[in-house]
């Protein structure tokens, strides 16, 4: 039987995940791709840390290059995080003609068009099914399972971290600090968590997602990104009351030339079934034509769940070198010559509908000045709640909109915030409802 020698790069969340995986399930594995994977190395610049795994003598290592220039190990694990060594040690497996993987979708969101050009150039396989949604096979579903569909839209909770914070907030009253830190023990969160909760590790997966469904070149630049930093747990509890759930989306669509890239906290109706997604869970909801509509869900973040989405791309790069068909499935989807370099919308181009709070002075006139403002820049208001006095003198108005533009949005709020009445700086939370009126 072959034996295809994998080396491991970081001995963290992700990687004691595989490295059970392929340990624990080394039988199961065996029997199901006809090969010996077989660990050779373990790298980590911290080798004295108990992690639970017996590994044979000389498998754990400190020195990640010993790896990646060992002549004898085929498939590289890029499992250390971050945009700095990761990458050199992935483009010198590549240079070196061993095929990777890796989980890093903050690297391949920026240096992907790179990677997957390097990967072509030296005929390897480049995996990264765990970069995006954890467990969830997305990335094999956009590029293979969906390949005959053109896809319109994908919209998705793709944060473990920020979904579990949110649900926590709404469910049982946690803070937001106390939320973050379950998050992090519980090992989801990035070493540095603002790239969670500022939506940044949202907008890399949505990047990747975006490159994959629509053949452009990996654009994170132009991604328009909200986190979850700011919400106030007021704006949970009243959107429930409009029957809305509050969670962080990602939101890719196909607008012809253009197409929408944004992530920011968004209220779904109870009846979406992205709105039941709680905890670390991720989900996303695919619009294409020939299947109408498909959903995933799964963990998103976590060891094992991850483990297993890494173990999954092994294995495909196993099956691969045994039949001599590396390269078969081009790394971002679209044979390198068709991709292309596709604009994303500018954010105040999109329409959508809109959830406003005001902080208002208690007093007559106050709201027919506001409405009077929407509706001079052309906001529909769909309805008023005037709420109990929140603090002195305060007064929460909230509003939901038809749909609207969101530069006249934004001009209309800016209005509304120079006026005397309102104190505060008004509230802003974008709705996708297909139900919530043009
Ligand atoms: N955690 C999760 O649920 C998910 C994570 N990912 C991605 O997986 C990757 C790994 O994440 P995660 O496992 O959580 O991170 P961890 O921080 O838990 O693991 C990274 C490991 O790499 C080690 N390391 C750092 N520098 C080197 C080096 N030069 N050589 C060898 N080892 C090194 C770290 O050691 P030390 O701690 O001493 O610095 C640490 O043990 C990231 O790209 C992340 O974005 C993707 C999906 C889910
Ligand atoms: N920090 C990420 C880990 C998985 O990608 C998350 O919370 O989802
Ligand atoms: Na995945």
């Amino acid at each position: 039987m072959r034996q295809v020698n994998v080396g491991v790069l970081g001995f963290g969340t992700v990687g004691t995940g595989v490295v059970r995986i392929l340990l624990e399930n080394n039988h199961l594995l065996k029997a199901r791709v006809g090969a010996e994977l077989n660990l050779k190395y373990v790298a980590d610049i911290d080798t004295e840390t108990d992690r639970g795994i017996r590994l044979a003598p000389g498998v754990l290592v400190n020195d990640a290059f010993k790896v990646v220039t060992d002549p004898d190990i085929d498939i590289v694990v890029e499992m250390i995080g971050g945009e700095g060594i990761a990458k050199e040690l992935i483009l010198k497996a590549i240079e070196g003609g061993k095929q990777v993987v890796t989980a890093n979708k903050a690297l391949i969101a920026g240096h992907g068009n790179t990677i997957a050009r390097a990967a072509a150039e030296n005929g390897v396989d480049f995996g990264y099914e765990a970069s995006v949604g954890g467990c969830m096979p997305i990335i094999k579903s956009v590029r293979e399972s969906l390949v005959g569909n053109r896809i319109h839209s994908m919209v998705g909770i793709l944060n473990g971290t920020c979904n579990y914070i949110l649900t926590r907030i709404a469910e049982s009253g946690s803070t937001f600090a106390e939320a973050l830190a379950e998050a992090q023990a519980e090992g989801f969160a990035e070493a540095d968590p603002t790239l969670d909760v500022e939506g940044f590790d949202t907008a890399h997966k949505l990047a990747i997602l975006n490159a994959l469904a629509y053949g452009m070149e990996i654009n994170l630049h132009d991604i328009y990104v909200e986190g979850i930093s700011g919400i106030d747990p007021v704006d949970i509890a009243y959107a429930g009351e409009f029957g809305y759930k509050v969670k962080l989306l990602a939101i890719g669509k196909d607008n012809g030339d253009s197409v929408e890239a944004r992530v920011h906290p968004t209220m779904i109706p109870f009846a979406d079934p992205l709105s039941s997604v709680s905890g670390s869970l991720n989900a996303v909801s695919i619009s294409a034509d020939a299947v109408d509509r498909m959903m995933l869900y799964g963990r998103g973040a976590g060891m094992m769940p991850t483990g297993s989405a890494v173990v999954s791309d092994i294995v495909d790069i196993t099956r691969n070198l045994l039949t001599g068909s590396v390269g078969r499935i081009p790394v971002l989807s679209y044979q390198p010559e068709a991709i292309h370099k596709i604009p994303i919308l500018p954010v105040d181009a999109i329409h959508t509908h809109y959830y406003f709070r005001f902080a208002a002075v208690d007093q007559p006139g106050v709201l027919s000045k506001i409405s009077g403002i929407l509706g001079d820049n052309g906001i529909s208001i769909r309805s008023v709640h005037q709420k109990g006095r929140r603090s002195e003198g305060a007064v929460p108005i909230v509003m939901l909109t038809h749909r609207a533009r969101e530069a006249a949005v934004k001009r209309a709020l800016k209005e509304i915030a120079d006026l005397d009445i309102v104190s505060d700086l008004p509230v802003l939370i974008r709705i996708e409802d297909e139900n919530g009126g043009e």
